[in-house]
C-alpha cells in the first residue's frame, strides 16, 4: 500500500469488495476501509469520538507539529485551541495576507523567467524546471511571513539556481532535519506503535536535539516580539490597532501568529481589562506558551508542503490539458484588461517559457491597489475556481487519513451502500459469510472501541459512483454542474474530501483543515502569476507519479 501509487490500489479493492471492507494492516492488524460517503460523514461529524490513532498523532508530532499543536491535540484541548485559532483564519484576516502571496509568487515567476533566459541545457524554447522544489521554497517563504512574520529567505538565495542546495537559514535547516528524520524512520515508528517498549529508543541525535532547540529559541523570540507589538498597540489604542483588527492595509505585521496571540490574550483576559478585541462575553482559558509555540511548527508542517504539492499538481494537470491551460490563460488575461483581449499583441513575441513577459508587479504603478483589485477579480473568476477545485479533487495533497473508534462499547456506522452477505471475495469461486452466519444485506457496520478506520481521501474524490465514469479525468467544466451524488460528501470544498469536512458541531468536533481559505487564496494568486506569462509542458523524459515519500 505504501509503494503503490496510492489511489489505484484502493479503487481496485473497492471495485472488488465494495465501498466498505476490512484489510490487514501491519502485522495483520485489521483495519476498516471505507469510501462510503454516509459512513465518512458519520465518522467526521463525531470527530471527538473518532480521534486520530496514537501512532498517527505521534508521527505528526515527530514531523515537527509537536504534541500540543492543533493537528495533534484531541478533545477539550482541541476545542479550546480551535476556538482561539479560528479568528486568525477568517476571510478578512486572510485577505490581509494577500500581499505576501503576491510578493512570493512574483518573485518565483521572475526567477523562472530568469532561468528560462539563462539555462545552459535549454533546448530551444523549453527550459526544464523542477517545479516542486521551487514551489516548496516559495510556500515556505509564504508560511514564514504570513504565518509568523519570519523571513526564511528560501527564494532569495536562488542565485545558484539549484533549489536542492542547502539552505542557510537556521530555522529552515532545523525544520528540514526534524521533518526528514521523522520520515526516514517510518519502519521504526510503526514498530514503536506495536511495541511501546521501543519508544524509549527514539533517535535523538545531537543534530536533532540542536534542531529542536533552534526551533524553540526562534519560536519563543517570535512570540515575545508579537506580544510586545500587541501590548504597544493596546497601550496606544491608536488607528494602527483599529486597522489591524479590521483587517485593512497590507499584511506586514498582521501574521497568523500575531492574530492568534491577540485572540489568546482576549480569551485569557478577564472582561474588565481593556482590550482592543470585542468582548466575547465569556471568559475562557487561553493557550499556554508551549501550545502557542507548537502552533508555529504546526503551521509549517501543515501549510507548507501541502500547498507546494497542490500547486505542483495544478500545473501538472494544466500541462496535461493544454486546452484548459490556454483557456485559463485567456480568462486571466481578460481579467487584467477588464475583459478585453488588450495586451495580446505585446505578448506575441513571448516565447514558450514567457521570456517576453512583463516586469515585476512593482513597475505597474500603485502595486497594492492593483493587487487588491486583481485579488477581488480572482475571487470571482469562475474558470480559475473550477481549475483549482478539479486539480485538488484529482490530486488531493493529503491522500488519506485515519481514525480510531473511541466510543465506549463501540459504534454502529451507517452506510449508504449495503454490505452483502455472503460477502464478496477476491476469487469469484469462494464466498465468505458473515461471522454470525448472517445472510442478506447490512446497512451499517459494527466497530469495536479501538478499531482503526482508514479514510482514503483521494480515492473518495475519484470515486466513479460519485463523479461518473470520467472521475479520473481532469475536466474543470464538470464544476458547472456537479453530479448530485457528489453533494453527499460533506467536504469543505464542495463534494470533495481534500480539506476534510466540517459537518460536525463544535461540541462533536471539527477537524477540517483550518487553513483551507489561506491555501485556496494562495494557490489562485500563484496560478494567476505563473500561468499568465508562462506555458507549462511536461518533460517527456520524466515519469511523474504520486508516491508517499
Ligand atoms: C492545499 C493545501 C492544504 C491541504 C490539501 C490541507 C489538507 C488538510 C487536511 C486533509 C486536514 C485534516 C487532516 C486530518 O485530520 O487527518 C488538514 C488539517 C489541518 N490543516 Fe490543512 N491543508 C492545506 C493547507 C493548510 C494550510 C496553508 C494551513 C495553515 C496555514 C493548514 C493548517 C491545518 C491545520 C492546523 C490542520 C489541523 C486542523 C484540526 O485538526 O483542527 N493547512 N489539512
Amino acid at each position: 500500500m505504501h509503494d503503490a501509487e496510492n489511489t489505484g490500489l484502493i479503487s481496485h479493492w473497492s471495485a472488488l469488495y465494495g465501498a466498505t471492507f476490512v484489510y490487514r494492516g501491519f502485522i495483520g492488524g485489521p483495519r476498516l476501509m471505507t469510501t462510503d460517503p454516509v459512513a465518512i460523514a458519520h465518522i467526521l461529524a463525531n470527530a471527538y469520538e473518532y480521534p486520530k490513532p496514537d501512532f498517527v498523532r505521534d508521527s505528526l508530532a515527530s514531523m515537527a507539529a509537536g504534541h500540543e499543536g492543533l493537528l495533534t491535540v484531541e478533545g477539550e484541548q482541541h476545542r479550546r485551541q480551535r476556538r482561539i485559532l479560528a479568528p486568525a483564519f477568517g476571510k478578512v484576516q486572510i485577505g490581509c495576507l494577500e500581499p505576501v502571496f503576491w510578493d512570493k509568487a512574483t518573485k518565483l515567476r521572475d526567477i523562472w523567467l530568469e532561468q528560462a533566459n539563462t539555462q545552459e541545457d535549454m533546448d530551444a524554447k523549453c527550459p526544464r524546471i523542477d517545479v516542486l522544489s521551487w514551489l516548496a521554497r516559495a510556500t515556505l517563504d509564504v508560511i514564514g511571513e504570513a504565518g509568523f512574520g519570519y523571513d526564511f529567505d528560501a527564494l532569495s538565495s536562488h542565485a545558484s539556481a539549484h533549489p536542492q542546495n542547502e539552505t542557510h537559514n537556521e530555522l529552515a535547516a532545523a525544520f528540514g532535519v526534524i521533518f526528514s528524520t521523522a520520515r526516514k524512520f517510518r519502519v521504526m515508528t510503526i514498530l514503536q506503535v506495536w511495541f511501546p517498549v521501543l519508544r524509549r529508543f527514539r533517535r535523538n541525535s545531537a543534530t536533532m536535539v540542536q534542531a529542536h532547540a533552534t526551533m524553540e529559541r526562534i519560536g519563543l523570540d517570535l512570540i515575545e516580539q508579537k506580544c510586545a507589538q500587541i501590548l504597544a498597540e493596546e497601550s496606544f489604542s491608536s488607528d494602527t490597532c483599529k486597522q489591524s483588527s479590521s483587517g485593512a492595509g497590507t499584511s506586514r505585521g498582521r501574521d497568523l501568529l500575531r492574530l492568534l496571540i491577540r485572540s489568546n490574550l482576549a480569551s485569557a483576559t478577564p472582561p474588565s481589562k481593556p482590550t482592543t478585541n470585542p468582548p466575547s462575553g465569556k471568559h475562557h482559558p487561553g493557550m499556554s506558551t508551549r501550545e502557542v509555540l507548537c502552533q508555529i511548527s504546526t503551521f509549517i508542517a501543515a501549510g507548507h508542503e501541502t500547498t507546494a504539492s497542490a500547486l505542483t499538481w495544478c500545473l501538472y494537470a494544466l500541462a496535461r490539458a493544454p486546452h484548459a491551460q490556454s483557456k485559463l490563460r485567456a480568462v486571466l488575461r481578460s481579467l487584467e484588461h477588464g475583459g478585453t483581449p488588450e495586451g495580446e499583441d505585446n505578448r506575441q513575441n513571448a516565447a514558450v517559457g514567457g521570456m517576453g513577459g512583463r516586469d515585476s508587479l512593482g513597475t505597474w504603478g500603485d502595486r497594492e491597489a492593483r493587487e487588491k483589485d486583481l485579488g477581488d477579480k480572482l475571487k470571482g473568476c469562475e474558470y480559475l475556481d473550477w481549475v483549482v477545485r478539479e486539480a485538488l479533487r484529482l490530486h488531493a495533497p493529503v491522500s488519506s487519513t485515519m481514525r480510531v473508534c473511541a466510543r465506549p462499547g463501540g459504534d454502529e456506522i451507517p452506510l449508504s451502500v449495503p454490505i452483502p452477505f455472503p460477502a464478496k471475495c477476491a476469487s469469484a469461486s469462494s464466498h465468505a459469510v458473515g461471522v454470525d452466519g448472517e445472510q442478506g444485506e447490512r446497512w451499517s457496520v459494527r466497530v469495536a472501541e479501538g478499531d482503526i478506520i482508514s479514510i482514503p481521501i483521494q480515492a473518495v474524490n475519484r470515486c466513479k459512483s460519485l463523479w461518473g465514469d470520467d472521475a479520473g479525468e481532469f475536466r474543470p467544466e464538470r464544476w458547472a454542474d456537479p453530479p448530485p451524488a457528489a453533494h453527499t460528501i460533506p467536504g469543505l470544498m464542495s463534494g470533495t474530501l481534500t480539506f476534510l469536512n466540517s459537518n460536525g458541531s463544535v461540541s462533536a468536533g471539527n477537524r477540517a483543515c483550518i487553513g483551507w481559505r489561506f491555501a485556496l487564496v494562495e494557490i489562485k494568486i500563484f496560478l494567476y502569476t505563473l500561468v499568465m506569462d508562462m506555458e507549462f509542458r511536461l518533460d517527456e523524459d520524466m515519469i511523474i507519479e504520486k508516491r508517499i515519500k
